[in-house]
């Protein structure tokens, strides 16, 4: 507890912050029960995996985002302090990184920024879905920032942090809709003897999950890379990652464009909503990188940084590059080609026997 009180009311860099930057800081329960009304359910954002999370207002104005996390029972109080205070020394700007936590009792509550325009889920299938706020370059701003919120946690952040949970729910947007990408490292901070541990994150991140990752239950930065790539697929094109076709086939994302890139058929993988206001060799690149992210093999998926510079890359012979991975030939096609040739074959065989008969008979 000490190690918090003496970082009350500074950066835990020391650094001075920037006026926008609150600083880190413990909250009293009193403070956030006034903030929240008592945790009122008119005050209610959401439910998560662990727990509610309520809208507040402090007494200076500020508005907050309060995570009341549940089945908090077993563990030493420090592991939590020492946990929160790692992660809330994590800063970047497309980060939405705790602002202060409340212990008191049974009760442990995170405080975050409130973040106006809610979460990208909610803007691609949620309340603001009908509205259609997220055009194409809000999009592309979106894919680029939370890219390199995630590359700053796998390559810069001390200690190196597996988000472990990426989708949409997890990607905020502030005032400007910039991507403030939160709830990383979880993993750690949450209790293992939480009443809907392990399992039940396996089976609400389906979607998102890599197939080593649900193997073998172990979060890796590969299995990050992999989420983001179906999280990409997801803002392009609007789709759930996961779309049920009827009540016993469900298809995922990859299933559905990969057969349409073999086709280069690109403009039917776009949100139809974005209504045509797309660049088509920014859609393509976005697409395949989405596509190569989400491959089955985790060796052959890019790291995090590779991933924001494909995404800044502007040039054309890139695309082509890109383009021109194996992952992106039909292997059906192929097959195809083969019997094309195959029926060309037959059929000179063909025009070869009826020359040679035409010849005989006129012999
Ligand atoms: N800082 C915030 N500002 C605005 N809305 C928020 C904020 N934090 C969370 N929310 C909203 O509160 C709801 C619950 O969030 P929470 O992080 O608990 O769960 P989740 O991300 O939806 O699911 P999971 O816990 O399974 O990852 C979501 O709808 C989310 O958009």
């Amino acid at each position: 507890m000490q190690l918090f009180n003496s970082c009350c009311g500074k950066g835990f860099d020391g650094k001075k912050k920037e006026k926008t930057e609150p600083s880190w800081r413990i909250f009293s329960l009193k403070e956030l029960h006034a903030a929240t009304n008592s945790f009122n359910y008119d005050n209610k954002l959401g439910e998560g995996r662990f727990g509610s999370v309520y809208w507040g207002q402090l007494w200076d104005g500020s508005q907050i985002a309060v995570k009341r996390l549940k089945a908090w029972s077993n563990r030493e109080e420090i592991d939590f302090a020492v946990e929160v205070e790692i992660l809330a020394r994590i800063r970047h700007k497309n980060l939405l990184s705790v602002r202060g936590y409340c212990a008191e009792g049974q009760e442990r509550l995170l405080v975050y920024d409130y973040m106006p325009n809610l979460s990208l889920v909610s803007h691609l299938h949620g309340q603001h879905s009908a509205e259609c706020l997220l055009d194409w370059t809000k999009r592309m701003k979106i894919a680029i920032t939370s890219a390199q919120a995630i590359a700053y946690l796998h390559h810069h952040a001390t200690p190196h942090i597996v988000h472990g949970d990426v989708r949409a729910s997890n990607v905020l947007l502030d005032s400007e809709f910039e991507a403030r990408v939160t709830d990383f490292g979880y993993g750690k901070l949450m209790p293992d003897d939480a009443e809907d541990g392990g399992a039940a994150k396996t089976k609400n991140n389906n979607a998102y999950l890599s197939p080593e990752c649900v193997a073998s239950g172990n979060e890796s930065e590969m299995g990050d890379v992999y989420s983001f790539g179906i999280l990409l697929l997801e803002l392009v094109s609007g789709k759930r990652p996961i779309e049920r076709l009827n009540p016993t086939t469900k298809r995922g994302i990859t299933e559905w464009v990969l057969p349409l890139v073999y086709e280069r058929k690109y403009g039917e993988i776009v949100d139809q909503r974005l209504s045509g206001e797309h660049v088509e060799e920014k859609l393509k690149k976005f697409v395949l990188v989405g596509l190569i992210c989400a491959q089955t093999e985790p060796e052959k998926r890019p790291t995090m940084s590779e991933v924001v510079e494909m995404l800044m890359n502007e040039s054309k012979e890139k695309i082509t590059e890109l383009e021109a991975n194996p992952l992106f030939k039909d292997p059906c096609n192929s097959n195809g080609n083969n019997r094309e040739q195959q029926v060309a074959a037959e059929n000179s065989d063909a025009i070869a026997e009826e020359k040679d008969h035409d010849q005989q008979e006129q012999e």
